[in-house]
């Protein structure tokens, strides 16, 4: 049977996402079969889209238009200037995009961008983030972030959260949880055998001895030790500051942060156009770009297509493989 297509949500239809798609088809076209699931009227005028009834009919339209399924919006969508009336109809696309992988119509998700503060503002939208909502929506499934490009790959143990709330929440639970995760991701999704992952502390100098916080102190050190015990190849907790560099990242395939920064800093530094948001725990492949919304440059053509790319070819090659 032929490969079901990737499923591409909208995301906010006033930042870079649509017209992404469509560059994102333009580079893509009948090799990576996608379906951009949203509101044709969204779209940059002239696109060359082909609407479909569903996700089957891709693959032999892929060559000459972008394949559409088409979910109307309330509104229309003004670059750079979101509409709250939209909000709810971005948050149920991403719900149908999730509908129709679990129900293998779709070979994997990716999802284009959304702007929390709309959503929240607009649908009362609970959630932090996709991260959150797609677990919920896979009935409350185990997940980690991770971001993921040719020369590292992160994973923020705790996401979408204030940094005063960070070493309450960052705890011994939570980094074995981040731990399994992770080490299960890289095996199944990654190819990976006995991967190997850095554990940053929280503190400066990974705490140096307790002169500079407690946390590694505390429970860490013990719990990265236990970790081993049962056969996890962990290393950490190391010093956040001199993990990133060539040679040391040479030594782990993903480094588990404590925070949302201290993981997305050095990827976005190092690669902002290649990097990929991936969720892994799900159970389907769920991949992202790193980057958001983008409302300063909507509708401008200046949005650089490469990391939006490079999470749907990541999307399909993890779909493939888990067929
Ligand atoms: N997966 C998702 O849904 C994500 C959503 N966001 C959301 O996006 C919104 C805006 O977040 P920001 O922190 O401003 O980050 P952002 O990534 O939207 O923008 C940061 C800077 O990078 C530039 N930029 C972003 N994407 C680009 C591209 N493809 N080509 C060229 N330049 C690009 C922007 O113009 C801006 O100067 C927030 O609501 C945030 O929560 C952020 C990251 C991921
Ligand atoms: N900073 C990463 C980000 O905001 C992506 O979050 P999510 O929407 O993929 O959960």
């Amino acid at each position: 049977m032929a490969q079901p297509p990737v499923i591409l949500t909208c995301g906010e239809p006033s930042g870079i996402g649509p017209e992404l798609a469509v560059k994102a088809w333009e580079a893509l076209g009948a090799r990576l079969p996608f379906v951009w699931l949203g509101d044709p009227a969204h779209l940059p005028r002239g696109s060359k889209i082909r609407e479909i009834g569903h996700p089957s009919e891709a693959v032999s339209h892929a060559g000459s238009a972008m394949p559409v399924l088409v979910h109307e919006f309330p509104k229309a969508a003004i670059p750079g200037e979101p509409d709250l009336d939209n909000a709810r109809a971005v948050v149920d696309v991403i719900a149908r995009g999730v509908d129709l992988v679990m129900r293998g119509e779709g070979s994997a998700l990716c999802t284009a961008p959304i702007n929390k503060k709309v959503l929240k503002d607009g649908a009362s939208f609970a959630f932090p983030g996709h991260t959150e909502y797609l677990a919920h929506l896979a009935g409350g499934a185990d997940v980690v972030m991770m971001l993921a490009c040719d020369e590292l790959r992160v994973v923020p143990a705790t996401i979408h959260i204030a940094l005063s709330e960070v070493p309450t929440a960052f705890n011994a639970e939570v980094l074995r949880k981040a731990v399994r995760i992770t080490h299960n991701g890289l095996s199944r999704d990654f190819g990976l055998e006995n991967p190997q992952i850095a554990i940053a502390g929280l503190n400066p100098h990974a705490g140096e001895g307790g002169a500079m916080g407690s946390e590694e102190q505390d429970w860490m050190i013990r719990e990265i030790a236990n970790l081993r015990a049962e056969g996890y190849a962990v290393s950490g907790p190391l010093p956040a500051d001199t993990m990133f560099h060539k040679a040391a990242r040479a030594q782990y395939d993903a480094a588990i942060c404590a925070y949302h920064d201290q993981a997305l800093i050095p990827i976005k530094t190092l690669a902002f156009d290649s990097g990929v948001n991936v969720t892994l725990g799900l159970p389907f492949v769920r991949t992202s770009p790193d980057h958001g919304t983008a409302f300063n440059i909507a509708g401008t053509g200046q949005a650089s297509p490469a990391s939006l790319i490079a999470a749907l070819e990541m999307a399909d090659t993890m779909g493939r493989a888990r067929r």
